[in-house]
């Protein structure tokens, strides 16, 4: 793929061969576009917001280390976007070195920190006393080892060797085989995803202030119209030292969803601030479940019943 920017181009956390890469090489609309590696997933976004890219695919939640906290207070940072899709990769990684470096020798240890926290158990293991140095990316981890040499070794991807003459010291590094890395695409159009029955919806929301039991009231507006969440994740919003959070939430279901487009107009009610960041298709295609008492049909009978009301029509039996 050509590795160049342009306005109907995308970005992602480069460089070559990181995980956000295999990512975006699922994203058929970015076939034959210019591709443009960037150093943070902030640079991706402003791309994205400054028309520089038409999308930027970022990852946004680990299976091992949760949600990526730059991702998600970036997307709150930042406002017009809309995520449009979700895909999955399965991470796993080794540990690389210059030709001639044995892992007894290893102190120093660079490292993407989201893949660093994957690997926490092997390294208590293996390299105790090891320090760490944090990279921007897990490509970049093991192109450092060639730039300067303060790491002895780097945590990358396997396919790592296919691109820097490099040893591999050890492999399946990571504390959990099945680990996996959810990414989204981000764009800036506002035109939603077609509901396909596997969808997703993403808000961030702010409570109202010193409100005994409002994270309870939030949660209410999910359970009484039986919409599941998928991610729950708070976040500090800045400047307010420990007393406030947002919260990032996935919804199962699409804003179509009678159900979910009621839950939003209750928190819309109640939330001081909430950001809509997209209804889009689930990367595992897994069909959302509900109660049949949630069903469009019974939200849409009763707006109909009210509307009746309203409207002074004789009450039918
Ligand atoms: O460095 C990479 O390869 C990335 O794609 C970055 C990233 C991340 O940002 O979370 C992606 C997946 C892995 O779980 C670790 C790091």
């Amino acid at each position: 793929m050509e590795q160049t920017s342009g306005p109907d181009g995308y970005s992602y956390l480069g460089p070559a061969g990181t995980f956000t890469e295999a990512a975006l090489k699922q994203v058929a609309a970015a076939a034959g576009k210019p591709w443009h590696p960037v150093n943070n997933v902030g640079e991706a976004l402003a791309d994205v917001q400054e028309g520089r890219s038409v999308g930027a695919v970022i990852a946004i939640e680990n299976s091992i280390e949760g949600g990526v906290t730059a991702t998600l207070d970036a997307l709150a940072a930042r406002p017009g976007l809309r995520i449009t899709g979700e895909y999955l990769v399965p991470v796993e990684f080794v540990l690389v070195a210059r030709p001639g470096k044995t892992l007894d020798r290893v102190r120093i240890v660079n490292a993407h920190p989201v893949a660093y926290a994957q690997c926490r158990g092997w390294l208590e293991r293996e390299l105790p006393a090891s320090a760490h140095i944090p990279s921007s990316s897990n490509v970049a981890a093991a192109a450092s080892l060639f730039a300067d040499a303060t790491a002895d070794a780097a945590i990358a991807p396997p396919g790592i060797t296919d691109h820097f003459d490099l040893d591999v010291l050890a492999r399946d590094l990571g504390d959990d085989p099945g680990a996996a890395t959810r990414f989204v695409l981000v764009s800036r159009s506002t035109a939603l995803p077609e509901r396909t029955g596997a969808d997703k919806t993403s808000v961030i929301v702010e409570l109202p202030d010193e409100e005994p039991g409002s994270l309870l009231a939030m949660l209410e507006q999910f359970s009484t119209r039986g919409v599941n969440m998928s991610l729950l994740q708070s976040r500090p919003i800045l400047g307010d030292a420990f007393n406030r959070y947002r919260f990032v939430i996935d919804l199962d279901g699409h804003v179509h969803d009678e159900r979910v487009a009621d839950a939003l107009l209750g928190l819309r009610r109640y939330s001081p601030k909430i950001t809509f960041l997209g209804s889009y298709p689930r990367a595992d295609g897994r069909p959302v479940q509900y109660e049949a008492k949630h069903d469009d049909e019974v939200f849409i009978e009763a707006r109909d019943w009210l509307r009746g009301i309203l409207s002074g029509e004789p009450a039918a039996d």
